[in-house]
C-alpha cells in the first residue's frame, strides 16, 4: 500500500512513519516540500503522487493560541482537509482524516457517538468541526476519525509538560473535573494505518466518521498522577499532584467538561485495537524513559 502522509513531523506522524516498510510505503512531504498554509499547491502534489490513500495527521492544534489565531486554524483544520478531499476525489482514492472530541460540548453526561451534535466551544474545536464538514462536502469516500488527549514520546503534549513541570516544582495544580481519554500517538496510527488498509482493500467500504481513542476514562488530573505514579520509580523528583476545579485554571481557550468517545462503531467495523489507556501509558513511558536513558 502507498501512503502520502500530511503531517509526518507531528506526533501521530511519526508513529505512523515508524510503521513504513516494504509493505507500507509511505510519502511524508515536510512543511518545506509542501507548506499546507500558503496558498495552491496541494491539489497538484497529490496529483502528481502514486498514492492509494491519503491520511491527513496535519493540523493547527495550539488550542489555546488559536483563540487568537483564528484564521491560520481555519485554513489548516478546514480549509486544508476540504482541499485534500477534493484531491483525493479527483484522483479516486480515499482519506483518513483525524478530528476531535473538541468538536464536542462536553455536556452529555456520556461516551459520545459520532452521530451526537457537535457543539464545539473554542476556535480550535470550530476550526475541526469546519475542517469534518468540508471533507464531507467533498465527495471523497473518506474516514473522519476523532480522537482525544493524544500524547506519545515525541513532540509537545500533556505528558512531556507534567514531566518538564514536575522536575521543576514540588506540587501540581491540574484540573479534575475535565473527563476523556488519554490516548497514545501509536495507537492512534495502528488505528489510522488499519482503517486506510481496509478503505484500500475494500472498495465498497463508504467510509463516515468514527472514533478511536484508548480504552477507558480519567480526568487530567487522573492522568497526571498516573504519570508519576507509573514513572516515579525512574524520575529523580516527583511532585505531588493537587486536584483543581477548571475555574482555578483559566485559559484562553473553553475545554469540554466530558468529552469520552463511544468507539462500538469503529471496533465493530475496522480491524482496530483498543488498549487501555493505562497501559498505553506504561508502553509510552517505558519507551520515552529508555530513550532519554540512551541519549
Ligand atoms: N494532540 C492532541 O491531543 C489531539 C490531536 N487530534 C488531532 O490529531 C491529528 C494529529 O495531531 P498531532 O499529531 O498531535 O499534531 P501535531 O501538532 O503533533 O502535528 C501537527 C503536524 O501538522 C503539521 N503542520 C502544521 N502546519 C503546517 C503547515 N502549514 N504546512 C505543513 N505542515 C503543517 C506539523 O508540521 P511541523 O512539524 O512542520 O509544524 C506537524 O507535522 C490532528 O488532526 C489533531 O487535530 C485530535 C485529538 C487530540
Ligand atoms: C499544564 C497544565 C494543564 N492543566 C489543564 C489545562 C487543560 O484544561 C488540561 C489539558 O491541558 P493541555 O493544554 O495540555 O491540553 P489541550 O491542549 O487542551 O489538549 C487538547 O489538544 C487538542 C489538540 C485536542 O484535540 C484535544 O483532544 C486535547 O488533547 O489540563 C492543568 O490543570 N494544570 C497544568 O499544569
Amino acid at each position: 500500500m502507498n501512503i502520502l502522509l500530511l503531517g509526518g513531523t507531528g506526533q501521530l506522524g511519526r508513529e505512523c512513519l515508524l510503521r513504513a516498510g516494504p509493505d507500507l510505503r509511505i510519502v511524508a512531504p515536510t512543511r518545506q516540500e509542501l507548506d499546507l498554509a500558503a496558498p495552491g499547491g496541494i491539489e497538484a502534489f497529490v496529483a502528481a503522487q502514486d498514492a492509494d490513500v491519503i491520511v491527513n495527521a496535519a493540523a493547527y492544534t495550539a488550542v489555546d493560541k488559536a483563540e487568537a489565531e483564528r484564521d491560520l486554524a481555519h485554513v489548516l483544520n478546514a480549509e486544508v482537509p476540504g482541499r485534500l478531499a477534493a484531491a483525493a476525489a479527483a484522483k479516486g482514492i480515499p482519506l483518513v482524516h483525524v478530528s476531535t472530541d473538541y468538536v464536542f460540548d462536553g455536556r452529555k453526561g456520556a461516551p459520545y457517538r459520532p452521530d451526537d451534535p457537535v457543539a464545539p466551544l473554542g476556535a480550535y474545536g470550530a476550526s475541526k468541526e469546519a475542517g469534518e464538514r468540508a471533507v464531507r462536502a467533498a465527495g471523497a469516500r473518506a474516514v473522519i476519525l476523532r480522537t482525544a488527549w493524544v500524547y506519545g514520546p515525541f513532540g509537545g503534549n500533556f505528558l512531556a509538560t507534567m514531566l518538564r513541570v514536575g522536575a521543576e516544582r514540588d506540587v501540581l495544580k491540574v484540573v479534575d473535573d475535565q473527563r476523556g481519554t488519554p490516548t497514545t500517538a501509536a495507537d492512534l496510527a495502528a488505528a489510522c494505518l488499519a482503517i486506510a488498509a481496509r478503505l484500500v482493500d475494500e472498495p465498497s467500504e463508504p467510509g463516515g466518521t468514527f472514533h478511536f481513542t484508548n480504552a477507558g476514562e480519567t480526568t487530567w488530573c487522573g492522568f497526571a498522577r498516573a504519570i508519576f505514579e507509573i514513572a516515579g520509580p525512574r524520575l529523580p523528583k516527583v511532585p505531588q499532584v493537587l486536584a483543581i476545579t477548571t475555574a482555578e485554571y483559566p485559559t484562553p481557550a473553553k475545554r469540554p467538561a466530558d468529552s469520552r468517545l463511544d468507539c462500538a462503531a469503529t471496533l465493530a467495523r475496522f480491524p482496530v485495537i483498543q488498549p487501555d489507556w493505562r497501559a498505553a501509558l506504561a508502553a509510552t513511558l517505558d519507551r520515552l524513559l529508555q530513550r532519554t536513558n540512551d541519549a
